[in-house]
């Protein structure tokens, strides 16, 4: 039996009396894409932001297992060393992205400085790798030199995936990846994700209140309230036929819109 990627054994953060996300227990396998649903206030972003490492739990453990099979506790890693997660295994994409975009840089100098950061040099084959995977993510190959905020909504987000995947993660962590968007621009978005987890293998952790989003993208679910995970499995399962009153409530708010 293979090993997990990413796996949290009662992970809790509070924000002083109030409970952020409280004894969270999962295991992320290698390829699987794990949604994390639940209405405003719930708990998905903090547990995002602990797993991601931007917030430190109050209690809880976290286990990573990178490309050379060896596990870590980034709780207790160096600085050093969970930078070094966060650029060579992990990608975070931002609901906006004008977060995870750099605004005054061209959409291909967006793309290209992670490479750089990996210690890349030449100038054509980062060009090359940037032009290549504007072109992975509909952007046409011409507006290489425009800077992002000449680019539409979707567009941006698209060029927030291109330079979170250029350096290809083990592991994407998406915060509503598709909120903000006009419903047209969401579909695309989402088939433009779906194709590229499928094609690259990815794993990934993806917050969202839309059910819609987790239905396409997501094998696994963990359904949220109010800081408690209260349901999880497999995503057609607990959609299909949800044993929680309040994913019951949930899934029915949705089929009555
Ligand atoms: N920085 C903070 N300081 C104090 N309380 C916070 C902070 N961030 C979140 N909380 C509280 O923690 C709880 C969980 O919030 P969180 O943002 O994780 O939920 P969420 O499900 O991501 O909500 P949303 O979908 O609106 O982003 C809420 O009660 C919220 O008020």
């Amino acid at each position: 039996m293979s090993t997990p990627l990413l796996e949290t054994d009662g992970l809790t953060k509070s924000y002083g009396s109030r409970i952020g996300c409280a004894d969270v227990s999962f295991m992320l396998w290698p390829g699987e894409v794990m949604g994390i649903v639940g209405e405003s206030g719930s708990g998905k972003s903090t547990l995002l932001s602990c797993l991601a490492g931007h917030l430190e739990s109050d209690a809880g453990q976290i286990r990573y297992r990178d490309r050379a099979g060896e596990t870590h506790l980034p709780a207790t890693m160096s600085e050093a060393g969970r930078r070094r997660l966060a650029r060579e295994e992990w990608a975070y994409v931002h609901q906006n992205p004008r977060d995870g975009l750099r605004m005054g840089v061209s959409a291909g100098g967006n793309v290209g400085e992670p490479l750089m950061a990996r210690g890349q040099r030449h100038y054509g084959d980062i060009r090359e790798a940037a032009l290549d995977w504007l072109e992975r993510v509909e952007i046409a190959r011409d507006r290489i030199d425009d800077p992002p905020r000449a680019f539409s909504g979707g567009m941006q987000q698209r060029l927030q995936i291109a330079r979170s995947l250029v350096n290809n993660p083990r592991l994407v962590f998406m915060d509503e990846p598709t909120g903000g968007l006009d419903v047209s621009v969401q579909a695309r978005l989402l088939d433009l994700l779906r194709g590229l987890v499928r094609d690259l293998g990815l794993s990934a952790v993806i917050v969202t209140h839309d059910l819609a989003v987790v239905r396409l993208l997501a094998d696994r679910l963990m359904v949220m309230q109010g800081g408690y995970v209260v349901e999880s499995g497999l995503t057609d399962q607990v959609l299909d036929d949800p044993q929680h009153a309040y994913t019951q409530l949930l899934v029915s708010s949705v089929l009555q819109v």
